[in-house]
């Protein structure tokens, strides 16, 4: 009997669901050109990934057991579980271990019937392309951020520029060259019209790898599948709310957040005085005693896993207070709405400068560093309150290119 399939590609995503979630889009994409797709992940990952690919016919998970970490609880395999940053390069180094099972899979796969294409696997598994070049699979390289951010950091990793500048002040000089360069290519979740002008200096860095910008891959999604949570009581909620006047909050998956700072987060969207939906991802935090009282009705405070891209997509969302992951990036842009970009860790504050800067898409929230005790705040509440405000008021509607003119308005 003829195969099914046109082809197959073998994934292999980081543990990480800023990581995770757009190769799944991706997985989905190629599913429906009849492409069977594999993804390799750990047993600890693999319930929430079945969740997102059930209904694809053509994707397949194989699963191999991740290795243990001193200190770490054992069934911890995501970094959003990781107790803090600490652990995060221990995390990265310890799936070196994965190698081996890996290695397994792919010489059965070259044996099956189904040989696969290429291998697409993460940058923080960078150990795979000695692999992949052992048996001659081509692997292509994601590494999650943007073209920008990439071109950034590799030309900083490769000619340290900035051991050369005297002041802090002074611009670097960020010329091109570098490894990691002996992969295939490079499947980049971003799309020409927002990066086209940097993807020649970042495919530089690449001995001939060509970047393949294939974002945003949320977008890849069906719409009747994003469609899956329009009933929940947020969604009623956002609903009946004026056009742009909610402010929506998350900081990613990563970030550590003190309860100190999350205080002033409360407050300070509080003082907005704007309505708001909040994802909190710290299960340990409450609010400060009354606050409760204060928000009812007009903010949520979520502490569950919600439809992001669906929440932003709502006419009620006037602006994004967030850290700038790169995701949460591509899904305001995509659905035109402006930034309060409070950058924290990684290459954020590449992607806030890109934002406020390059693309006038957002403001930069004012940040204070208040270092003397164990309980550091970075943004205090007056500067959240005061970044909302002018978000969701002039600033925002230029950020979305409206005029706020009064001779050109009505
Ligand atoms: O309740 C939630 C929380 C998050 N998300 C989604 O989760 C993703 C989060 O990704 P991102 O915004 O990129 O944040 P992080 O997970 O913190 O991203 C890490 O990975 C990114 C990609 O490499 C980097 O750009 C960031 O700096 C790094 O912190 C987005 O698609 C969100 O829509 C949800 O759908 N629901």
């Amino acid at each position: 009997m003829a195969s099914p399939f046109t082809n197959h590609v073998v994934i292999f995503p980081f543990m990480a669901q800023g990581h995770i979630l757009p190769l799944l889009d991706l997985s989905k994409a190629l599913s429906r050109q009849h492409i069977k797709v594999s993804i390799i992940t750990t047993p600890g990952n693999a319930k929430s990934i079945l969740n997102y690919i059930s209904s694809y016919p053509h994707v397949y998970l194989i699963e191999i057991p991740f290795p243990t970490i001193d200190g770490l609880p054992k069934g911890c395999e995501n970094t959003s579980q990781l107790p803090s940053m600490e652990f995060h390069l221990p995390f990265v180094n310890v799936t070196k271990q994965l190698r081996k099972p890996f290695q397994n899979i792919l010489e059965t796969m070259l044996e099956s019937q189904t040989p696969p294409l290429c291998v697409i696997s993460d940058f923080f598994l960078g150990w795979t392309l000695a692999v992949c070049r052992e048996l001659g699979v081509p692997r292509l390289v994601f590494h999650g951020m943007g073209v920008l951010s990439m071109a950034i950091i590799k030309s900083v990793w490769v000619h340290q520029p900035h051991l050369k500048v005297k002041s802090v002040f002074e611009p670097l000089n960020l010329p091109g060259g570098e490894a990691d360069a002996n992969s295939w290519g490079v499947v980049v979740n971003s799309f020409e019209e927002l990066e086209r002008s940097h993807i020649p200096c970042f495919e530089s860095f690449y001995n001939g790898a060509k970047a393949w910008c294939f974002g945003p891959l949320y977008l890849h999604e069906k719409m009747e599948d994003l469609d899956k949570s329009s009933s929940s009581m947020l969604m009623q909620w956002l609903v009946e709310q004026t056009p742009d006047s909610v402010i929506y909050v998350s900081f990613g998956t990563q970030a550590d957040i003190s309860d100190t700072q999350l205080n002033e987060v409360a407050f300070g969207l509080n003082d907005s005085g704007f309505p708001f939906v909040w994802v909190v991802r710290s299960k340990a935090w409450t609010l400060p005693v009354g606050m409760e009282e204060k928000i009812k009705g007009k903010g949520f405070i979520i502490k569950e896993w919600v439809d992001q891209p669906k929440i932003l997509s709502q006419r009620a969302i006037g602006g994004f207070l967030s850290h700038c992951g790169w995701n949460s990036v591509l899904e305001s842009v995509s659905t035109g709405v402006p930034i309060l970009a409070w950058p924290m860790i990684a290459e954020q504050s590449l992607n806030a400068k890109l934002i406020v800067d390059g693309l006038g898409a957002g403001v930069s929230v004012k940040r204070e560093k208040k270092c003397g005790s164990s309980e550091l705040v970075i943004v205090s509440r007056e500067a959240i309150c005061e970044g909302v405000r002018e978000l969701m008021g002039r600033k925002g509607k230029e950020c979305k290119g409206e005029s706020t003119s009064p001779w050109t308005s009505g």
